[in-house]
């Protein structure tokens, strides 16, 4: 029985059965044997045929009977005493004994095999026998053309010449290779080739016949190399020759009969062309079968059989030949039995249907011999190669090969099998084997169902043509009319071992079919613990839906342990989700894109935001609009330092009462905090190196930070290095504008005012361009200071911003200054800090205290106070 599942859920399977084509034959022969034995006169015919024999002591039954083992060893033991006479004849090539013998009790394989003649191997044909047939030679002499008529004995010199009835004279003729395996023409006057292998024996052939019978090349008798074949020329001796007309030696114009050899000694040509030339024996046929039948032979049972005048239906050919009753089918094909007869009851099989399909090899050369069809379909369009390979029959599979069986044809009935698919189905190792073998690109080949050869191992578990199928391209990621690949189908069969092979091969683990279900749907689905352990483990999609919204656990019997599995499964998965989800993610390498010293990293272990890209880092503060900075250089105040402006004579660090900057280029920690002084750092008026200690903010930024994403405050700043108190980290950059413009702008969370008390304020708003500094959050204790600095000109109006650690920062922790109580006033109608200092002054908590205080005037100029280094005199601009 042959189930094929479809790999839907159980509502949509479609499930199609079907009987064997063999369970089901045997079952029909069964039946029509009854149904001849309740009457029919075939039958009744053959029973009776049979009682006679038996009362005659004729041995026919026992030979019928005879098992094809104990068939094979007469028939060796008859053909092993002419080996051994080969093997120690002076008269022949060793070496071409030596490959026939090989063969003969070896293999069958005669495809790969010269075509050599066949001139020592008689027929055992006795006296008596020819007393019932013309005691006429047969043999023909060629003398240029001409031909003469000899005497008795059976011989022929190939098998695409006529077994022919000889004297004795011409058998030692034929023995001695005299007879042209081409023509089967006697040699022994006029011209020919003749090639002298050792010297003593010549073998002799005709030139033309010699491609007739594809052996150009080599000599038809012996093999060996043709170019030292001489052409000879006998003269004429015989008197009475029989005119004919001159022509070409060409093969007989009937088709070879089967001479009653084992099969295995039997050379094998292509069959084809005899096929279509000759459906049924020819009369002349059927005189030499007869011929062959009839007389007892000591050897083989094979001639012992005696004729009988029994007349059989056609059917019986079909009957014997699924017995493998090999006499009996010569004696009906000599009968004149069609050997393509189609038996109607049998899905209109032929006998070589019937004998491929039980193995018997023998019986199919006899059919195939006699003219049978080998590519005859049956009602289900299935050849006997079909037969043959879905049974299981080497030897059979390879014989029909060899004899011209196509393998390519598909059954019509079965969806569209070919012989791989069926062999495949059935686990037939070396059938599958040879049929590689002789098709390799037939490996993909795909049946009307979308599925391959390895598709149906799969199924039926077969792990070993798995692999073999494998080795020799199967594609595993084929898809058949379900978009299937093959790993659904191991996933159906359960076959853990074969789904590791699968997944090795690279088969594809998260496809899905059109109804969406996944590898892992179908084995929950079918119940496959091992299976869905495997595929969990390859890392299969748990929480993947079909087309109807099912998981794979949704799919599984509930409780089952499957179920458990997989919910396991899902449990580790979801946890694991949800942890790499918070996983940082690096989404830039360098936001500054190279412009800073040293990269500055952006990450989110937070969400799925992506860097932030709606404004551009610029390292320097910019102007996108009419500003005058007053840059010249007569302006600046410089020094005429001639060491390092380490001394407080250095004009620069005057300007600021000292050079501040320590020989590490930090501030001191006596640096005031609450009221930094202003910084001036040498310029290029200045006499001193570019090297001088009084550089630092114009060096740029040193420290290694990174941009990160906040649990609370959006994007934020944090150190990478352990920073120690009076470090520059980094400038606040960004557009220089003025603060009526500032008044103008939407956003107002990236300004900084630059209140310089000496004239035009302005701000500098990094909302749309800006550095690092633009994503420094507020921290109530900042760990930053503000410090004004100007370097490269000192027009008052326009200081940078540097930050300073205000005090030692460690790795990790994030950066920030304080934006001031003006920027919280404003702001804390929309939102309060997030800093979640324990002294967090502009929390929702703290801002509520804070209210109370209002009305306790005591404090309020302690808040004042507080304010004012970071006092925002307007609008919620950020302050020094
Ligand atoms: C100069 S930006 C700082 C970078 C900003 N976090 C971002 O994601 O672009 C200032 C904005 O950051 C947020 N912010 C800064 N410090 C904060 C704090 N302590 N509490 C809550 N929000 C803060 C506010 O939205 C504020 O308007």
């Amino acid at each position: 029985m042959i189930i094929l599942f479809s790999l839907q859920k159980e509502s949509s399977f479609v499930k199609a059965e079907q009987e064997s084509g063999r369970e089901k034959r045997v079952d029909l022969t069964h039946r029509e044997i009854c149904e001849i034995k309740e009457g029919q006169a075939l039958l009744a015919e053959q029973c009776e045929e049979k009682a006679t024999d038996l009362s005659k002591g004729n041995k026919m039954e026992e030979e019928d009977s005879c098992s094809k083992q104990e068939y094979t060893e007469l028939t060796l033991e008859s053909l092993d005493l002419k080996a051994q006479e080969e093997l120690f004849s002076p008269s022949l090539s060793g070496k071409f004994t030596q490959r026939r013998f090989t063969h003969f009790v070896t293999e069958t394989d005669l495809s790969e095999e010269l075509p050599l003649c066949c001139c020592r191997m008689e027929t055992p044909c006795s006296g008596e026998s020819l007393s019932q047939t013309e005691h006429t030679c047969m043999a023909t002499e060629s003398v240029d053309g001409l031909v003469n008529v000899l005497k008795h004995e059976m011989m022929r010199p190939s098998n695409t010449v006529h077994l022919l009835v000889l004297c004795e004279d011409h058998r030692a003729g034929m023995v001695k290779h005299q007879c042209c395996p081409g023509c089967g023409l006697f040699c022994r006057a006029g011209s020919f080739m003749e090639c002298r292998p050792y010297g003593s024996i010549s073998h002799r052939f005709h030139r033309g016949c010699a491609s007739v019978i594809k052996a150009q090349s080599f000599c038809p008798h012996c093999g060996e190399d043709a170019t030292g074949a001489q052409e000879v020329t006998v003269p004429k001796t015989v008197s009475n020759p029989v005119t004919v007309p001159k022509a070409e030696p060409v093969l007989p114009s009937v088709p070879a009969v089967p001479a009653v050899y084992p099969v295995a000694l039997l050379p094998v040509v292509s069959t084809r062309p005899l096929i279509h030339r000759a459906k049924k024996t020819t009369e002349l046929e059927r005189t030499l079968l007869q011929m062959l039948i009839q007389p007892p032979h000591p050897l083989s049972f094979v001639y012992s059989m005696k004729p009988k005048k029994v007349k059989y239906h056609t059917k019986q050919l079909y009957i014997s030949a699924h017995h493998g009753e090999l006499q009996k089918v010569i004696h009906l094909l000599v009968d004149g039995k069609d050997p393509n007869y189609l038996m109607y009851s049998q899905n209109k099989r032929t006998p070589l249907h019937a004998a491929a399909s039980e193995g018997h090899q023998e019986v199919c050369h006899m059919l195939v011999q006699a003219g049978a069809n080998l590519d005859m379909f049956d009602e289900e369009q299935r050849t006997p190669l079909m037969d043959a390979c879905e049974n299981n029959h080497l030897d059979t599979v390879k014989y029909l090969l060899r004899a011209g069986a196509a393998l390519s044809h598909k059954v019509s009935d079965i969806k569209g099998s070919t012989c791989l698919h069926l062999a495949a189905k059935l686990g037939h190792y070396d059938v599958v084997q040879h049929l590689l073998s002789k098709a390799s690109k037939q490996v993909n080949c795909q049946d009307d169902g979308g599925w391959t050869p390895i598709t149906w191992a799969i199924e039926y578990k077969h792990r070993e043509l798995v692999l073999l199928l494998l080795s020799r391209g199967a594609d595993v990621n084929i898809r058949d009319k379900e978009e299937n690949i093959c790993l659904h189908w191991a996933a159906l069969s359960g076959s853990n071992d074969i789904a590791q092979i699968l997944l090795d091969a690279r088969c594809d683990l998260h496809a899905v079919n059109v109804h969406g279900d996944s590898t892992l749907h179908i084995a929950a689905r079918e119940n496959q613990l091992e299976c869905v352990t495997l595929l969990l483990s390859q890392g299969a999609d748990v929480n993947l839906k079909n087309r109807e919204g099912e998981t794979p656990l949704d799919c599984c019997i509930y409780s089952s342990k499957v179920w458990v599995s997989l919910k396991t499964n899902k449990k580790l998965t979801d946890a694991r989700r949800s942890r790499d989800s918070h996983r940082e993610k690096v989404l830039s390498r360098d936001i500054s894109r190279g412009y800073e010293a040293v990269p500055i990293a952006c990450v989110n272990g937070v969400d799925s935001d992506s860097c932030p890209d709606n404004y551009k880092y610029v390292p320097d503060s910019c102007v996108t609009s009419p500003i005058n900075i007053d840059k010249d250089i007569t302006h600046l105040q410089h020094c005429v330092c001639t060491d390092d402006c380490s001394s407080n004579t250095c004009m620069c660090a005057q300007l600021s009462l000292r050079c501040w900057y320590d020989k590490e280029g930090r501030l001191p920690l006596e640096f005031c905090q609450k009221e930094p002084p202003v910084l001036f750092e040498c310029n290029h008026a200045c006499s001193c190196w570019r090297s001088c200690r009084n550089r630092v903010v114009q060096n740029g930024l040193r420290a290694r930070l990174q941009l990160y994403k906040t649990q609370r405050m959006g994007w934020g700043v944090r150190a990478l290095q352990d920073i120690p108190q009076g470090t520059f980290i980094c400038e606040y950059v960004g557009e220089i504008i003025t603060d009526a413009e500032a008044d103008g702008r939407e956003n107002d969370s990236f300004l900084f005012t630059l209140d310089n008390k000496v004239g035009d304020v302005h701000c500098i708003d990094a909302r749309l361009f800006g550095n690092i500094g633009r994503f420094i959050n507020h921290l109530c204790e900042p760990n930053l200071l503000a410090v004004r600095v100007f370097t490269m000109h000192q027009d008052l109006r326009f200081p940078r911003i540097a930050f300073f650690s205000r005090k030692p920062i460690q790795s990790g922790d994030q950066i920030g200054f304080d934006y001031g109580d003006h920027f919280w006033k404003v702001k804390s109608k929309y939102y309060s800090c997030q800093c979640f200092s324990p002294r967090c002054r502009h929390s929702s908590a703290a801002r509520a205290q804070s209210l109370e205080r209002v009305t306790a005037p005591a404090q309020q100029s302690s808040i004042s106070s507080l304010s004012k280094f970071n006092l925002f005199n307007f609008s919620d601009k950020f302050n020094l």
